[in-house]
């Protein structure tokens, strides 16, 4: 069980997010959803401590996860894993090469620093690909892959760290809507297949509501809808998105198209 407890983070005047509490049992996939700006980012990222809080507590399975440092905080970042909306990967290196990065934690150092991978992580990280089609891929730069590619390379290299919990931060809004959809497969596939608790920030209300169990809606960094995807109204919707309404509402186009 993952617990937010009036978790809030100021950037001076600005409250990013206000005393959000929040209860996540293992294995729900979670939709936050919310206009630009509510604070769905800033939420993830104080999550994985990315972001630290101004007040409040993170608690995964009871325990304070907002008070770790060194070594135990590296910990906790491998168990809960980071997906980007840019994808953060290195595209002069290979693809596999890019996914077994997942596996450096699981390393010891001296093995890490030289790079020298085990065969069984090789295997671990080629059938992570496999698990998204991608195995024929990975000799490729991850630069010469398309967007929809790269991401589902970004969520192979996560599923290898062996995470409790995914964060995956727009990673969608990138995407045409095809691609924006493998991804999404590729959320819910991990999701369903290990129990994989995911957090996915999406602008999108359709995709939200088609893939989350659980939808969370954020406004002005306060937590205004916990609830089912049916729960949430058209009008409820509205009100959430305010004037963005016309894009996220009813339409699963991505803010900024990109040719795959
Ligand atoms: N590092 C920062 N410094 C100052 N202000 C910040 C910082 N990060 C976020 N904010 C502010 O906090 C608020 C919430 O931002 P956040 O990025 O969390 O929202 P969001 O819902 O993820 O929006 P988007 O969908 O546009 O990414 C915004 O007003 C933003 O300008």
């Amino acid at each position: 069980m993952l617990e937010l407890q009036g978790l809030t983070r100021r950037f001076g005047a600005v409250t990013a997010v206000d005393a959000v509490t929040l209860s996540v049992p293992a294995g729900q996939m979670v939709g936050v959803i919310g206009r630009s700006g509510a604070g769905k980012s800033t939420l993830l990222r104080m999550i994985n401590r990315l972001t630290d809080p101004t007040e409040g507590r993170v608690l995964q399975h009871g325990r304070d996860v907002t008070a770790l440092r060194g070594a135990e905080l590296r910990r906790w970042r491998t168990d809960c894993a980071m997906i980007f909306q840019q994808f953060n990967l290195v595209p002069r290196l290979d693809v596999l090469t890019n996914v077994l990065v997942g596996r450096l934690n699981h390393l010891p150092g001296w093995r890490a620093l030289l790079r020298l991978w085990p065969e069984a992580d090789r295997a671990v990280a080629l059938s992570a690909l496999d698990q998204f089609d991608m195995a024929r891929l990975a000799a490729q730069s991850a630069g010469s892959l398309s967007g929809g590619q790269q991401q589902r390379v970004a969520i192979a290299r996560a599923l290898v760290q062996e995470p409790s919990i995914i964060l995956a931060d727009e990673p969608v809004a990138s995407l045409d809507p095809r691609n924006a959809r493998l991804v999404m497969d590729a959320l819910q596939d991990i999701n369903r297949r290990y129990g994989i608790t995911v957090l996915v920030n999406i602008h999108s209300l359709d995709l939200a509501r088609a893939y989350c169990g659980r939808l969370v809606g954020l406004a002005a960094g306060g937590l205004v809808f916990d609830g089912p995807p049916e729960a949430l109204t058209d009008a409820a919707a509205r009100q959430l998105y305010g004037l963005e309404a016309a894009e996220a509402v009813g339409t699963a186009a991505p803010r900024v198209p990109v040719i795959a």
